[in-house]
Protein backbone atom coordinates (compact mmCIF):
# COMPACT_ATOMS: atom_id res chain seq x y z
CA UNK A 1 0.00 0.00 0.00
CA UNK A 2 1.73 3.04 -0.85
CA UNK A 3 0.33 6.18 1.30
CA UNK A 4 1.42 10.05 1.05
CA UNK A 5 4.20 10.66 2.85
CA UNK A 6 2.95 13.56 4.33
CA UNK A 7 5.48 16.73 5.48
CA UNK A 8 4.29 19.88 7.51
CA UNK A 9 3.47 22.66 5.16
CA UNK A 10 6.68 24.62 6.77
CA UNK A 11 9.08 22.00 5.85
CA UNK A 12 7.17 21.75 2.33
CA UNK A 13 7.81 25.29 2.39
CA UNK A 14 11.38 24.91 3.28
CA UNK A 15 12.49 21.94 1.16
CA UNK A 16 10.75 24.28 -2.29
CA UNK A 17 12.91 27.01 -0.83
CA UNK A 18 15.96 24.82 -0.69
CA UNK A 19 15.33 23.69 -3.74
CA UNK A 20 15.36 26.51 -5.71
CA UNK A 21 17.67 28.70 -3.83
CA UNK A 22 20.02 28.60 -6.62
CA UNK A 23 17.48 29.83 -9.22
CA UNK A 24 18.66 33.65 -10.73
CA UNK A 25 16.06 35.82 -12.55
CA UNK A 26 17.55 38.54 -14.79
CA UNK A 27 16.76 42.33 -14.88
CA UNK A 28 15.07 44.34 -17.57
CA UNK A 29 14.54 48.31 -17.61
CA UNK A 30 10.99 49.31 -18.03
CA UNK A 31 9.94 53.48 -18.33
CA UNK A 32 8.22 54.00 -14.77
CA UNK A 33 4.67 53.83 -15.47
CA UNK A 34 4.70 49.98 -16.77
CA UNK A 35 6.79 49.35 -13.54
CA UNK A 36 3.80 49.02 -11.02
CA UNK A 37 3.66 46.02 -8.75
CA UNK A 38 7.20 44.99 -10.65
CA UNK A 39 9.89 43.93 -8.25
CA UNK A 40 13.28 46.12 -7.52
CA UNK A 41 16.14 44.14 -8.93
CA UNK A 42 18.82 46.40 -7.28
CA UNK A 43 19.00 49.02 -4.22
CA UNK A 44 17.87 52.30 -5.84
CA UNK A 45 19.83 55.50 -4.50
CA UNK A 46 19.20 58.96 -5.09
CA UNK A 47 21.08 61.07 -6.98
CA UNK A 48 19.38 64.03 -5.62
CA UNK A 49 18.06 65.94 -2.84
CA UNK A 50 14.00 66.34 -2.83
CA UNK A 51 13.29 69.17 -2.79
CA UNK A 52 16.12 70.59 -4.15
CA UNK A 53 15.80 73.94 -2.43
CA UNK A 54 14.37 74.69 0.82
CA UNK A 55 10.51 75.91 -0.23
CA UNK A 56 7.68 77.29 1.62
CA UNK A 57 4.41 74.55 2.42
CA UNK A 58 1.91 77.88 2.30
CA UNK A 59 1.47 80.76 1.21
CA UNK A 60 2.61 83.81 3.32
CA UNK A 61 5.65 85.72 4.52
CA UNK A 62 9.39 83.59 4.18
CA UNK A 63 11.12 85.21 7.91
CA UNK A 64 13.89 84.62 9.86
CA UNK A 65 11.99 82.92 12.79
CA UNK A 66 13.18 84.79 15.61
CA UNK A 67 11.36 87.75 14.67
CA UNK A 68 8.39 86.56 15.46
CA UNK A 69 8.64 85.01 18.94
CA UNK A 70 6.53 86.32 21.13
CA UNK A 71 4.25 87.78 18.59
CA UNK A 72 0.42 87.47 19.02
CA UNK A 73 -2.74 89.39 17.47
CA UNK A 74 -2.55 91.88 20.16
CA UNK A 75 1.14 92.31 20.38
CA UNK A 76 2.29 91.63 16.73
CA UNK A 77 5.92 91.86 15.32
CA UNK A 78 6.20 94.57 12.30
CA UNK A 79 8.39 93.85 9.57
CA UNK A 80 9.67 95.46 6.31
CA UNK A 81 8.49 93.61 3.10
CA UNK A 82 11.34 94.02 1.20
CA UNK A 83 9.76 91.88 -2.12
CA UNK A 84 7.94 88.37 -3.46
CA UNK A 85 9.32 85.29 -4.82
CA UNK A 86 8.30 84.23 -8.25
CA UNK A 87 7.05 80.63 -8.31
CA UNK A 88 9.22 78.23 -10.00
CA UNK A 89 12.16 80.83 -10.39
CA UNK A 90 15.29 81.13 -8.06
CA UNK A 91 15.26 84.01 -6.22
CA UNK A 92 17.84 86.33 -5.06
CA UNK A 93 16.59 88.06 -2.21
CA UNK A 94 17.86 87.64 0.92
CA UNK A 95 16.52 88.60 4.78
CA UNK A 96 17.97 90.29 6.97
CA UNK A 97 16.37 91.05 11.20
CA UNK A 98 13.26 92.90 11.09
CA UNK A 99 12.55 91.85 7.56
CA UNK A 100 10.97 89.91 5.35
CA UNK A 101 9.29 88.76 1.84
CA UNK A 102 5.82 87.09 0.26
CA UNK A 103 6.50 83.56 -0.90
CA UNK A 104 3.89 81.44 -2.31
CA UNK A 105 3.13 77.78 -1.87
CA UNK A 106 6.45 75.79 -3.35
CA UNK A 107 8.22 78.75 -3.75
CA UNK A 108 11.77 79.17 -3.04
CA UNK A 109 12.88 80.73 0.53
CA UNK A 110 15.06 83.65 0.31
CA UNK A 111 18.49 83.78 1.93
CA UNK A 112 18.50 83.00 5.58
CA UNK A 113 14.60 82.42 6.07
CA UNK A 114 14.15 80.01 8.31
CA UNK A 115 10.39 79.98 8.54
CA UNK A 116 6.76 81.30 6.80
CA UNK A 117 4.23 82.35 8.39
CA UNK A 118 0.81 81.98 6.66
CA UNK A 119 -1.15 85.07 5.00
CA UNK A 120 -4.14 84.51 7.57
CA UNK A 121 -1.75 85.64 10.61
CA UNK A 122 -0.78 88.58 8.90
CA UNK A 123 -1.68 92.10 7.74
CA UNK A 124 -0.53 94.05 5.27
CA UNK A 125 0.00 97.71 6.45
CA UNK A 126 1.28 99.45 3.47
CA UNK A 127 3.77 98.50 0.63
CA UNK A 128 6.67 98.20 2.95
CA UNK A 129 5.39 97.10 6.20
CA UNK A 130 3.40 93.71 7.35
CA UNK A 131 2.24 93.05 10.72
CA UNK A 132 3.05 89.62 12.03
CA UNK A 133 0.54 88.22 14.48
CA UNK A 134 2.12 85.31 15.21
CA UNK A 135 5.42 82.91 16.20
CA UNK A 136 6.37 80.38 14.20
CA UNK A 137 9.27 77.73 15.18
CA UNK A 138 12.29 77.52 12.87
CA UNK A 139 11.22 75.33 9.78
CA UNK A 140 7.93 75.79 10.26
CA UNK A 141 5.86 75.91 7.17
CA UNK A 142 8.72 74.76 5.14
CA UNK A 143 10.30 71.74 3.60
CA UNK A 144 14.17 71.74 3.95
CA UNK A 145 16.55 70.74 1.11
CA UNK A 146 16.49 67.17 0.82
CA UNK A 147 13.89 66.37 3.81
CA UNK A 148 11.89 64.35 1.68
CA UNK A 149 14.48 62.54 0.09
CA UNK A 150 18.36 62.98 0.78
CA UNK A 151 20.89 62.55 -1.61
CA UNK A 152 22.98 59.04 -1.18
CA UNK A 153 19.65 57.49 0.50
CA UNK A 154 18.55 54.03 -0.58
CA UNK A 155 15.02 55.11 -1.18
CA UNK A 156 13.98 51.61 -2.78
CA UNK A 157 15.54 48.22 -1.56
CA UNK A 158 16.13 45.09 -3.93
CA UNK A 159 12.54 42.66 -3.94
CA UNK A 160 10.67 45.98 -2.90
CA UNK A 161 7.43 45.86 -5.18
CA UNK A 162 6.57 49.17 -6.69
CA UNK A 163 3.33 50.98 -5.41
CA UNK A 164 1.78 54.47 -6.95
CA UNK A 165 3.48 56.62 -4.53
CA UNK A 166 6.78 54.59 -5.34
CA UNK A 167 6.45 55.62 -8.97
CA UNK A 168 5.89 59.19 -8.10
CA UNK A 169 9.17 59.11 -5.81
CA UNK A 170 11.24 57.44 -9.06
CA UNK A 171 9.35 60.75 -10.96
CA UNK A 172 10.53 63.02 -8.43
CA UNK A 173 13.95 61.74 -8.06
CA UNK A 174 13.93 62.02 -12.12
CA UNK A 175 13.84 58.61 -12.86
CA UNK A 176 12.10 57.37 -15.64
CA UNK A 177 13.12 54.37 -16.46
CA UNK A 178 13.62 51.13 -13.69
CA UNK A 179 15.20 48.27 -13.11
CA UNK A 180 13.11 45.48 -12.29
CA UNK A 181 13.37 41.41 -11.93
CA UNK A 182 12.07 40.26 -15.61
CA UNK A 183 8.47 38.68 -14.94
CA UNK A 184 8.50 34.88 -13.74
CA UNK A 185 7.17 32.43 -16.85
CA UNK A 186 4.63 30.58 -15.57
CA UNK A 187 2.72 27.84 -17.43
CA UNK A 188 -0.75 25.62 -16.33
CA UNK A 189 -1.80 22.25 -17.50
CA UNK A 190 -5.16 21.22 -16.34
CA UNK A 191 -5.46 17.72 -16.72
CA UNK A 192 -8.93 15.58 -17.07
CA UNK A 193 -10.83 13.56 -19.05
CA UNK A 194 -13.76 14.96 -18.24
CA UNK A 195 -12.81 19.18 -18.50
CA UNK A 196 -13.34 21.03 -21.34
CA UNK A 197 -12.93 24.97 -21.97
CA UNK A 198 -15.54 27.20 -20.18
CA UNK A 199 -16.66 28.21 -23.96
CA UNK A 200 -17.42 24.35 -25.12
CA UNK A 201 -20.77 22.92 -24.76
CA UNK A 202 -21.12 21.04 -21.97
CA UNK A 203 -21.99 17.20 -22.47
CA UNK A 204 -23.34 14.90 -19.20
CA UNK A 205 -20.53 14.00 -16.91
CA UNK A 206 -18.14 16.99 -18.11
CA UNK A 207 -16.47 19.70 -15.90
CA UNK A 208 -16.04 23.55 -17.17
CA UNK A 209 -12.29 24.13 -16.49
CA UNK A 210 -12.44 26.68 -13.23
CA UNK A 211 -8.43 26.26 -12.50
CA UNK A 212 -6.45 27.45 -15.47
CA UNK A 213 -8.25 30.32 -14.92
CA UNK A 214 -8.24 30.95 -10.91
CA UNK A 215 -4.56 29.80 -10.80
CA UNK A 216 -3.77 32.04 -14.00
CA UNK A 217 -5.34 34.91 -11.96
CA UNK A 218 -3.59 34.27 -9.48
CA UNK A 219 -0.16 34.00 -10.86
CA UNK A 220 -0.56 37.07 -12.63
CA UNK A 221 -1.19 39.34 -9.30
CA UNK A 222 1.60 37.88 -8.22
CA UNK A 223 3.71 39.21 -11.23
CA UNK A 224 4.00 36.37 -13.62
CA UNK A 225 3.51 36.53 -17.29
CA UNK A 226 1.40 33.10 -18.47
CA UNK A 227 3.35 31.75 -20.82
CA UNK A 228 1.16 28.60 -21.93
CA UNK A 229 -1.79 27.27 -20.90
CA UNK A 230 -3.75 23.81 -22.17
CA UNK A 231 -6.14 20.99 -20.95
CA UNK A 232 -4.78 17.63 -21.50
CA UNK A 233 -6.44 14.13 -20.96
CA UNK A 234 -5.67 11.89 -18.00
CA UNK A 235 -2.88 10.42 -20.01
CA UNK A 236 0.85 9.87 -19.13
CA UNK A 237 1.93 10.25 -22.42
CA UNK A 238 0.00 13.24 -23.49
CA UNK A 239 0.74 14.86 -20.05
CA UNK A 240 4.44 14.38 -20.50
CA UNK A 241 4.72 16.30 -24.01
CA UNK A 242 2.99 18.74 -22.86
CA UNK A 243 4.93 19.23 -19.83
CA UNK A 244 8.28 18.62 -21.80
CA UNK A 245 7.05 21.79 -24.25
CA UNK A 246 6.19 24.00 -21.12
CA UNK A 247 9.23 23.24 -19.15
CA UNK A 248 11.51 24.77 -22.19
CA UNK A 249 9.62 28.17 -21.56
CA UNK A 250 8.36 28.11 -18.34
CA UNK A 251 10.19 28.65 -14.90
CA UNK A 252 7.43 27.30 -13.00
CA UNK A 253 4.65 24.66 -14.60
CA UNK A 254 1.43 23.95 -12.88
CA UNK A 255 -0.06 20.97 -13.11
CA UNK A 256 -4.04 21.19 -11.96
CA UNK A 257 -5.71 17.68 -11.19
CA UNK A 258 -3.97 14.08 -11.18
CA UNK A 259 -1.85 14.25 -7.68
CA UNK A 260 -3.90 11.66 -6.31
CA UNK A 261 -3.54 7.92 -5.98
CA UNK A 262 -6.26 6.91 -8.75
CA UNK A 263 -5.16 4.98 -11.41
CA UNK A 264 -5.32 7.72 -13.86
CA UNK A 265 -2.89 10.00 -11.53
CA UNK A 266 -0.54 10.07 -13.67
CA UNK A 267 1.37 13.46 -12.98
CA UNK A 268 3.62 11.78 -10.18
CA UNK A 269 4.87 9.55 -13.21
CA UNK A 270 5.01 12.08 -15.88
CA UNK A 271 7.24 14.57 -13.89
CA UNK A 272 9.54 11.79 -12.71
CA UNK A 273 9.42 10.58 -16.46
CA UNK A 274 10.98 13.63 -17.49
CA UNK A 275 14.40 14.32 -15.54
CA UNK A 276 16.33 14.66 -12.20
CA UNK A 277 15.85 15.32 -9.78
CA UNK A 278 12.28 14.69 -10.32
CA UNK A 279 9.54 14.58 -7.79
CA UNK A 280 10.32 15.62 -3.99
CA UNK A 281 7.18 16.12 -2.12
CA UNK A 282 4.38 14.55 -2.44
CA UNK A 283 1.96 14.85 0.42
CA UNK A 284 1.74 17.69 2.63
CA UNK A 285 -0.26 17.66 5.75
CA UNK A 286 -2.58 20.34 5.13
CA UNK A 287 -6.54 20.78 4.48
CA UNK A 288 -7.24 20.94 1.93
CA UNK A 289 -4.96 20.01 -0.24
CA UNK A 290 -3.00 16.65 1.29
CA UNK A 291 -1.93 15.22 -2.22
CA UNK A 292 -0.31 17.66 -3.53
CA UNK A 293 2.95 17.51 -5.56
CA UNK A 294 6.39 19.49 -5.83
CA UNK A 295 9.62 18.62 -8.57
CA UNK A 296 11.80 20.23 -10.05
CA UNK A 297 13.06 18.85 -13.83
CA UNK A 298 15.85 20.88 -14.82
CA UNK A 299 15.89 24.02 -13.30
CA UNK A 300 12.14 24.40 -13.88
CA UNK A 301 9.84 24.14 -10.81
CA UNK A 302 6.46 21.58 -11.31
CA UNK A 303 3.51 21.81 -8.88
CA UNK A 304 1.17 19.07 -8.96
CA UNK A 305 -1.89 20.93 -7.50
CA UNK A 306 -5.15 18.71 -6.31
CA UNK A 307 -7.60 19.54 -8.67
CA UNK A 308 -10.46 19.78 -6.57
CA UNK A 309 -10.36 24.05 -7.56
CA UNK A 310 -10.35 25.01 -3.56
CA UNK A 311 -7.60 22.91 -3.10
CA UNK A 312 -5.93 23.76 -5.96
CA UNK A 313 -5.66 27.68 -5.05
CA UNK A 314 -5.50 27.21 -1.47
CA UNK A 315 -1.91 25.44 -2.32
CA UNK A 316 -1.24 27.85 -4.86
CA UNK A 317 -1.60 30.71 -2.21
CA UNK A 318 0.09 28.62 0.49
CA UNK A 319 2.85 27.12 -1.52
CA UNK A 320 3.04 28.63 -4.98
CA UNK A 321 2.74 32.31 -4.25
CA UNK A 322 5.55 31.54 -1.30
CA UNK A 323 8.15 30.38 -3.89
CA UNK A 324 6.93 33.31 -6.34
CA UNK A 325 7.79 35.92 -3.42
CA UNK A 326 10.88 33.64 -2.59
CA UNK A 327 12.47 33.88 -6.19
CA UNK A 328 11.46 37.72 -6.40
CA UNK A 329 13.55 37.79 -3.69
CA UNK A 330 10.68 40.14 -2.51
CA UNK A 331 8.83 40.49 1.07
CA UNK A 332 6.93 37.50 2.37
CA UNK A 333 4.26 39.26 4.50
CA UNK A 334 1.00 38.03 3.60
CA UNK A 335 -1.84 41.20 4.81
CA UNK A 336 -4.20 39.75 7.13
CA UNK A 337 -6.55 41.40 9.73
CA UNK A 338 -7.67 40.37 13.61
CA UNK A 339 -10.72 39.45 13.77
CA UNK A 340 -12.35 37.48 17.05
CA UNK A 341 -14.11 34.22 16.28
CA UNK A 342 -18.23 33.86 16.17
CA UNK A 343 -18.11 30.77 16.56
CA UNK A 344 -16.12 27.40 17.86
CA UNK A 345 -14.37 25.64 14.84
CA UNK A 346 -13.36 22.16 14.92
CA UNK A 347 -9.71 21.28 12.94
CA UNK A 348 -8.38 18.42 10.85
CA UNK A 349 -6.70 16.49 13.80
CA UNK A 350 -3.05 16.33 11.96
CA UNK A 351 -3.15 18.77 9.52
CA UNK A 352 -3.06 22.61 8.94
CA UNK A 353 -6.19 23.66 8.41
CA UNK A 354 -7.24 26.77 6.25
CA UNK A 355 -10.96 28.01 6.88
CA UNK A 356 -12.82 30.03 4.60
CA UNK A 357 -14.14 32.82 6.45
CA UNK A 358 -16.39 36.33 6.52
CA UNK A 359 -16.28 39.06 8.75
CA UNK A 360 -19.18 41.03 10.13
CA UNK A 361 -18.57 44.19 12.27
CA UNK A 362 -20.83 43.79 15.14
CA UNK A 363 -20.65 46.21 17.73
CA UNK A 364 -17.27 47.91 16.96
CA UNK A 365 -15.55 44.41 17.04
CA UNK A 366 -14.66 42.35 13.58
CA UNK A 367 -16.17 38.87 14.19
CA UNK A 368 -15.15 35.59 12.03
CA UNK A 369 -17.77 33.63 10.31
CA UNK A 370 -16.80 29.78 9.08
CA UNK A 371 -17.88 30.44 5.11
CA UNK A 372 -18.88 26.38 4.94
CA UNK A 373 -18.53 24.12 2.25
CA UNK A 374 -16.65 21.05 0.18
CA UNK A 375 -13.33 21.56 -1.23
CA UNK A 376 -14.90 20.94 -5.20
CA UNK A 377 -17.04 24.18 -4.51
CA UNK A 378 -15.09 26.95 -5.25
CA UNK A 379 -17.69 29.64 -4.66
CA UNK A 380 -16.75 28.80 -1.62
CA UNK A 381 -14.12 31.14 -1.88
CA UNK A 382 -15.95 33.87 -3.76
CA UNK A 383 -18.23 34.15 -0.83
CA UNK A 384 -15.23 34.64 1.48
CA UNK A 385 -12.98 37.34 2.11
CA UNK A 386 -9.95 35.42 3.35
CA UNK A 387 -9.02 32.58 5.20
CA UNK A 388 -8.31 31.54 8.79
CA UNK A 389 -5.23 28.92 9.55
CA UNK A 390 -5.86 26.72 12.67
CA UNK A 391 -2.25 24.75 13.52
CA UNK A 392 -2.01 21.45 13.07
CA UNK A 393 -1.52 20.85 17.15
CA UNK A 394 -4.69 22.63 17.83
CA UNK A 395 -7.90 21.24 18.21
CA UNK A 396 -9.97 23.85 16.83
CA UNK A 397 -10.27 27.34 17.70
CA UNK A 398 -12.79 28.49 20.17
CA UNK A 399 -15.90 31.33 19.90
CA UNK A 400 -14.17 34.79 21.37
CA UNK A 401 -10.49 33.75 20.41
CA UNK A 402 -8.80 36.30 18.87
CA UNK A 403 -7.56 35.38 14.98
CA UNK A 404 -5.47 35.73 12.42
CA UNK A 405 -7.87 36.25 8.96
CA UNK A 406 -5.54 36.12 5.75
CA UNK A 407 -7.03 38.04 3.03
CA UNK A 408 -7.98 37.28 -0.31
N1 LIG B 1 -7.97 7.24 -2.29
C1 LIG B 1 -7.76 8.55 -2.18
N2 LIG B 1 -8.50 9.35 -2.91
C2 LIG B 1 -8.35 10.67 -2.80
C3 LIG B 1 -7.41 11.22 -1.91
C4 LIG B 1 -6.61 10.33 -1.15
O1 LIG B 1 -5.73 10.75 -0.37
N3 LIG B 1 -6.82 9.01 -1.33
N4 LIG B 1 -7.32 12.56 -1.79
C5 LIG B 1 -8.52 13.31 -2.15
C6 LIG B 1 -8.25 14.72 -2.18
S1 LIG B 1 -8.05 15.46 -0.67
C7 LIG B 1 -8.25 15.46 -3.32
S2 LIG B 1 -8.04 17.15 -3.26
C8 LIG B 1 -8.41 14.84 -4.63
C9 LIG B 1 -7.30 15.32 -5.57
O2 LIG B 1 -7.44 14.63 -6.71
P1 LIG B 1 -6.64 14.91 -8.02
O3 LIG B 1 -5.59 15.93 -7.82
O4 LIG B 1 -6.21 13.62 -8.54
O5 LIG B 1 -7.70 15.63 -8.92
P2 LIG B 1 -8.78 15.02 -9.90
O6 LIG B 1 -9.19 13.68 -9.40
O7 LIG B 1 -8.29 15.13 -11.24
O8 LIG B 1 -9.94 16.05 -9.65
C10 LIG B 1 -10.60 16.23 -8.44
C11 LIG B 1 -11.91 16.97 -8.67
O9 LIG B 1 -11.64 18.27 -9.17
C12 LIG B 1 -12.25 18.49 -10.43
N5 LIG B 1 -11.34 19.23 -11.30
C13 LIG B 1 -10.14 18.81 -11.72
N6 LIG B 1 -9.58 19.73 -12.51
C14 LIG B 1 -10.44 20.76 -12.60
C15 LIG B 1 -10.41 22.01 -13.29
N7 LIG B 1 -9.38 22.36 -14.06
N8 LIG B 1 -11.46 22.84 -13.15
C16 LIG B 1 -12.52 22.48 -12.39
N9 LIG B 1 -12.60 21.30 -11.70
C17 LIG B 1 -11.57 20.45 -11.82
C18 LIG B 1 -12.46 17.11 -10.99
O10 LIG B 1 -13.45 17.07 -11.93
C19 LIG B 1 -12.78 16.32 -9.72
O11 LIG B 1 -14.12 16.49 -9.39
O12 LIG B 1 -8.33 13.46 -4.55
C20 LIG B 1 -9.11 12.89 -3.47
N10 LIG B 1 -9.13 11.50 -3.60
O1 LIG C 1 -7.67 17.92 0.80
MO1 LIG C 1 -8.27 17.68 -0.82
O2 LIG C 1 -7.07 18.75 -1.25
O3 LIG C 1 -9.71 18.44 -0.25
O4 LIG C 1 -9.71 18.41 -1.17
Amino acid sequence: MELLNTLTMKEARQRVKEAFKDFTLAPEAVPILDALDRIVYEDIKSTINVPEFNRSTVDGYAVITKDTFGASEGLPSFLQMIGEVEMGKPTELALQPGVCCYVPTGGMLPKNSDGVVMVEYSEVLDDDTVCIQTSVAPKENTLQLGEDIAEGQVIFKKGHKLRPQDIGVLAGMGIISVKVFKKLKLSIISTGDEIIAPEEKIEPGQIRDMNTYSLAAAAMRDGCEIVGKAVVKDNLKLLQEKLREYMEISDIVLVSGGSSMGTKDVTKDAINGLGEPGVFIHGIAVKPGKPTIVGKVGGTAVFGLPGQPVSALVVYQTLVGDLIKDLYKTDQYIPYVLGEMAVNIASAPGREHYVMVNISQEKGVRKIYPVHGKSGMLSMMTKSIGYIKIDTNQEGLVKGQTTEVYLF
